[in-house]
This record gives structure tokens, sequence and C-alpha cells, in this order.
């Protein structure tokens, strides 16, 4: 198995005049179809690992390796090309459209970037509204959903791209436990049938339990990092 996203001795410091550290030196390497769960305390550096990780934001110093490609080597619009072809995200709070229906909003970002969907990508759309079980709802308004039927939209729009990797910052924070336990089951099934690699943020310890490896992070370091595969 190759390294599908590498970390070589990343540090972020936030901030010009008062300077925060908020990791420090981090070296890590992710297989490529693996489903990696990062857990820590509220504060300890897990969104702002994310974010770099995604190329949303960029290390301090350090390297950041995306399928062998130095991060740091490329310009703006070439990281948001990286980002669009490779990458899909999933916040906490999934950030749908309300006024739009579900399949709308899962063709959003084709929207906005190019102005028009073509019949390919509708297709897509429609297979994802089936893999994420909202077929038969995936006409009504965002707004008009649950919180599981929302989250599994999000989902089906990270997905749009057929990204290699998905990362998700809490994806069940804001559902009840059964709720979560659906929408893990659906992250786990995308990993195993396209291969897809998940760096997963959670609270959830039964979720964390779950993944094939789990990485601590602490005071913007990795504490302890466990492998089961
Ligand atoms: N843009 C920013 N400017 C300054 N400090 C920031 C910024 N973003 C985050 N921080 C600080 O960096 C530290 C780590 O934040 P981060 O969001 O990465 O932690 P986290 O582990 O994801 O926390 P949580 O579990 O609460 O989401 C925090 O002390 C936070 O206040």
């Amino acid at each position: 198995m190759d390294s599908i996203v590498k970390l070589e001795k990343v540090s972020k410091i936030y901030g010009e005049e008062i300077k925060t550290q908020v990791l420090y030196d981090i070296d890590l390497s992710v297989k490529q179809g693996t489903f990696n769960g990062i857990i820590g305390q509220s504060g300890s550096g897990k969104s702002t690992l994310l974010n770099i990780l995604g190329t949303l934001d960029r290390a301090t110093s350090g390297e950041v390796y995306i399928e062998g490609k130095a991060v740091s080597d490329l310009s703006n619009n070439e990281l948001a090309e990286l980002r669009n072809s490779t990458i899909g995200f999933i916040f906490q709070f999934h950030y749908l459209l309300p006024e739009f229906t579900a399949i709308e909003n899962v063709l959003m970002p084709h929207y906005i970037k190019s102005g028009r969907v073509d019949k390919k990508l509708e297709a897509r759309a429609n297979e994802l509204m089936d893999i994420v079980g909202l077929s038969n709802v995936k006409n009504n308004m965002a707004g008009s959903m649950s919180g599981g039927q929302q989250q599994r939209t999000a989902i089906a729009r990270s997905l749009i791209n057929s990204p290699k990797i998905v990362l998700a910052d809490e994806p069940t924070g804001n559902l009840d436990s059964d709720t979560s336990e659906t929408v893990y089951e659906l992250l786990r099934k995308v990993n195993k049938d396209f291969d897809t690699t998940f760096l997963v943020i959670t609270h959830d310890r039964r979720i964390a339990e779950k993944t094939d490896r789990i990485i601590e992070i602490k005071d913007g370091k990795i504490h302890s990092d466990f492998s089961k595969i």
C-alpha cells in the first residue's frame, strides 16, 4: 500500500504579533484505502491538522505531500485544482443550502464552478443519492430534511468528484447515536467499495474504535498512533 498523504515535520503557528503554535513537527503517513480516526481534546489541533492535510490552510514549516506531490510547490490555483479533483470534505455542520433540493445541493459545487451540469454528472449525483439511501427524498428541500438526511446529502456532495481522499471533521458530531452509526457505516461502505482514504476527526469513542487506525493529537503533537491493519 502506498502513502497517499504524507506530512513531514509540519508545524503551524497562528498570528503575526502574538504567535500561537498549534502544531509541532508532525510526521504522518497515511496509506491509500485506509480509514483513519483522529481523536484528541478540544483545542489540541485536530481541525488545524485536517485543514493543512486538505490544503485549505498552509503549514508554517514542513511539507505536505498529496499523492507524492509537495503542496508547497503549488500555486493557489494549482492547489484549488488538486483539492477539487482529489479531496472531498465533510464537516459537522453540513452547510447545505436549505432552499435547494438535496440533489441540487450535491451538484452545487459544479453549478458554482462552471454554471452548468452535464448529464454525466447528473447521473453521478443520482447514483450517489442512491448510495447514501436518499433516492426517494432527493427532490425534497434540504432545509426540510432530518439531521441525518442532511448529513448524508453532505456526504454525497463530498463524493461528487470521486475523491481519493475524504476528510471529515466531526461528521457525526450533531447526530444522535443511532444516526451516527448509520452515517459511519455509510462512510465505511464508501471506503471499502471505492478504496477511498478517510481521515475522520471524531469525539465518538465507539466510532474511533472501529477505524483502521487511531491517531491521537495532544498539545499539537501525535500523542499515540495505533494501527489495527
Ligand atoms: N485562525 C486561528 N488563529 C489563531 N488561533 C487559532 C486559529 N484557529 C485555531 N486556533 C487555535 O489553535 C488551537 C487548535 O485549534 P483546533 O481547532 O485545531 O483544535 P481542535 O482540536 O480541532 O479543537 P475542537 O475539538 O474543539 O474542534 C486552539 O487553541 C485554537 O484556539
